[in-house]
């Protein structure tokens, strides 16, 4: 659509840039000129990786499914074992190793052996990825028409398989629970290390974690600081599966299972602090304001709300949480990948004050808001 508004002086030149760099000719010219030609090639090559990126993340899948990481890790393997091991012909096997090392993945040896790359071996050891990355066939495939999925309205794989995300009370097959569950607790490793990290716990009496899931954060939260109260609070069937783990990080008497509804339930009392962590971005704007609301309700004067999940850039763009969780999000249906600055002004709006956005350490893991109740 045009733009109907007087361009200001600025918006004109940045235009007329535009249009200059949209021109094959120019692009020709800039690719000889000695001051512009290492843009031109650096811009080109960023523009072939975006344009890639989705066959990058199905060598990694076939990687992922084919066990070769982990094979890996017994030493430096040639194509043909690797081949016979994984009931693959031997060139075809050479072209996902040799697209594994060339993505730094892998390591290729002079002696043409591939071995694993610091990266892959990093991977490896990121709980839970694994199993993040085999379950994004069902991301991809509602990625398959990203313009269909823009305009809404088409069913979604991934609504089907976060169930809980909707609030489903006993209609759920308890093995999809489980699969939930557990992806949500192996890939809460990363996310508990950050938030910890980022806010201070120390003086919270008693904290309330709200959608905690299986316990995996309460479990963190806990070893760290062994004088803390706790209460977790989740959907029954997601509950059920909690004791066993708090009973293995021997939390077991310190924590309160309070199976609730935040949708349909009053929360419970006597916490001094409430945590959401990776729960606001599962629900539509009227859901949080509700949830936000009920918690400045449930919690004393000077209690503390602390929210940690990926959050948009809002004005300064992020290359990972404003496409993979932006998309992830929208493809769940109800989800949104909100901006600090965005759960902040709706913090505000439920009544809480001293907003703090401290700079995230790792803003594909997590990003953290906390506030206060001041009156
Ligand atoms: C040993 C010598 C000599 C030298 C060592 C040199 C050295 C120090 C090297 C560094 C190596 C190292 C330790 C690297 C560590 C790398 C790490 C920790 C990487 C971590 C990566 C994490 C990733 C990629 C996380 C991805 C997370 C994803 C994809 C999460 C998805 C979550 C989803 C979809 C959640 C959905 C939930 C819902 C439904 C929205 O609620
Ligand atoms: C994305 S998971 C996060 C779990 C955990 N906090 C973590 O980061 O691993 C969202 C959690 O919110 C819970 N949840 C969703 N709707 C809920 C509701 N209406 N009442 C209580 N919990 C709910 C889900 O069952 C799930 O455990």
């Amino acid at each position: 659509m045009a733009d109907t508004a007087a361009p200001k002086s600025g918006m004109t030149l940045r235009g007329a840039m535009a249009r200059l760099i949209a021109r094959p000719g120019f692009q020709a010219w800039a690719a000889r000129f000695p001051l512009t030609r290492g843009m031109a090639r650096r811009d080109g090559a960023e523009i072939f990786r975006i344009v890639q990126g989705f066959v990058e993340a199905q060598a990694l899948t076939a990687l992922v499914e084919l066990d070769v990481l982990d094979r890996l890790t017994a030493g430096p393997a040639r194509a043909a074992t690797l081949a016979h091991a994984h009931g693959l012909d031997e060139e075809r096997m050479q072209i996902l190793l040799q697209a594994g090392a060339a993505m730094g993945l892998l390591k290729r040896h002079r002696d043409g052996r591939f071995s694993l790359g610091r990266k892959g071996a990093a991977l490896l050891g990121v709980p839970g990825l694994r199993q993040m990355i085999r379950h994004h066939g069902a991301f991809y495939r509602d990625m398959e028409d990203p313009v269909a999925l823009l305009r809404g309205g088409a069913e979604t794989e991934l609504a089907a398989f976060w169930p809980y995300v909707f609030g489903a009370r006993g209609a759920v097959d308890p093995e999809v629970t489980a699969t939930y569950s557990d992806l949500m607790a192996d890939s809460q490793a990363l996310v508990a290390q950050d938030t910890l990290a980022t806010v201070p716990m120390r003086g919270i009496r008693h904290l309330m974690d709200i959608g905690g899931g299986t316990g995996a954060f309460l479990s963190a939260v806990g070893r760290a600081h062994p004088g803390m109260a706790m209460t977790l609070v989740d959907l029954p069937q997601v509950l059920e599966g909690a004791g066993a783990r708090l009973s293995r990080a021997g939390l077991a008497d310190r924590v309160t299972l309070h199976p609730a509804s935040f949708r349909d339930d009053p929360l419970p009392g006597g916490a001094d602090a409430i945590s959401l962590i990776r729960v606001l971005y599962d629900h539509r704007d009227d859901t949080v304001r509700a949830l936000l609301s009920k918690i400045h309700d449930t919690l004393p004067t000077g209690g503390r709300l602390i929210i940690s999940e990926p959050m948009s850039g809002g004005a300064r763009p992020d290359r990972i949480t404003d496409v993979y969780f932006a998309f992830y999000t929208m493809a769940m249906g109800t989800g949104r990948t909100r901006s600090a600055a965005r759960i902040a002004e709706m913090c505000v709006q439920a009544g809480f004050e001293g907003i703090a956005t401290p700079r995230a350490r790792r803003p594909f893991v997590t990003s953290v808001v906390t506030c206060v109740k001041s009156v």
